[in-house]
């Protein structure tokens, strides 16, 4: 569950990113997040992984307040978290496997523990042929389901992405949404930050809209 109470960011030079957003993602819930271009859909994405604290207000992630949390405490948060971004944040210089083991290796997994968690993580993405493979060897779409490997790996409860589909084409796009509507169906909490309004009508899905750091609409 994720929910936002009266929820205003500024940042230091003064600009208010968000002001005032309000809204309940319920736990298992699959949801899109759109506006235009600087209307806060990152700061709030960046909100709940407490990449960014809140000026005002409170947000609540599962049964944490974040407010309460102090610095300490987010790598417990982020266990609960996969994120996938836009360019995917690959490192070009390991294997896919290696790619995807990295997370699991910062949480203290066991080396058989983790080799088995990877390899299922790319079964879901459809990539177990791929994992000796550099990324840089992979086509856009490849690479962005390494990402989203490399984001479910750990079995978050949560899953936010920032623009995941800002660099494919039409069919790589719906593709990539059918995998997270996947990780939906198995009971993950997804919210999707997309500018693609074509893509997302497609999906059916709830949608909230940004306008200047405003929830314009929820529905
Ligand atoms: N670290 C920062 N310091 C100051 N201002 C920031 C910072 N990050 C974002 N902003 C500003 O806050 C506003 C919201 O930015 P944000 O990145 O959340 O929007 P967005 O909807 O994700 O945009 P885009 O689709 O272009 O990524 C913008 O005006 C941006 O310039």
């Amino acid at each position: 569950m994720i929910q936002f109470n009266h929820v205003s960011k500024r940042y230091a030079q003064g600009h208010d990113a968000l002001k005032d957003v309000n809204f309940t993602l319920a736990t298992g819930e699959m949801a899109f997040l759109t506006g235009h271009s600087g209307a806060g859909k990152s700061t709030l994405l960046k909100l709940i992984m407490l990449m960014e604290r809140p000026s005002a207000g409170q947000i609540q992630v599962g049964e944490q307040q974040l407010n309460a949390l102090g610095r300490r405490d987010i790598p417990y948060l982020r266990r609960s978290i996969g994120v996938v971004f836009q360019n995917h944040q690959l490192l070009f210089d390991r294997s896919v496997f290696d790619n995807i083991l990295l997370p699991l290796q910062i949480s203290g997994f066991a080396p058989d523990d983790a080799a088995r968690r990877v390899r299922a993580a790319l079964d879901k993405v459809g990539l177990l042929t791929k994992e000796k493979m550099s990324p840089l060897a992979l086509s856009s779409g490849e690479q962005q389901r390494i990402g989203i490997a490399r984001a479910i790996v750990h079995k978050p409860k949560i899953l936010l992405a920032d623009e995941p589909t800002g660099n494919l084409d039409p069919q790589l796009s719906a593709e990539i949404m059918q995998l997270f509507t996947q990780f939906n169906r198995v009971g993950t909490t997804v919210l999707i930050a997309s500018h693609d309004i074509a893509l997302i009508r497609s999906m059916g899905r709830r949608v909230l809209t940004l306008q200047s750091g405003r929830l314009l609409s929820d529905g």
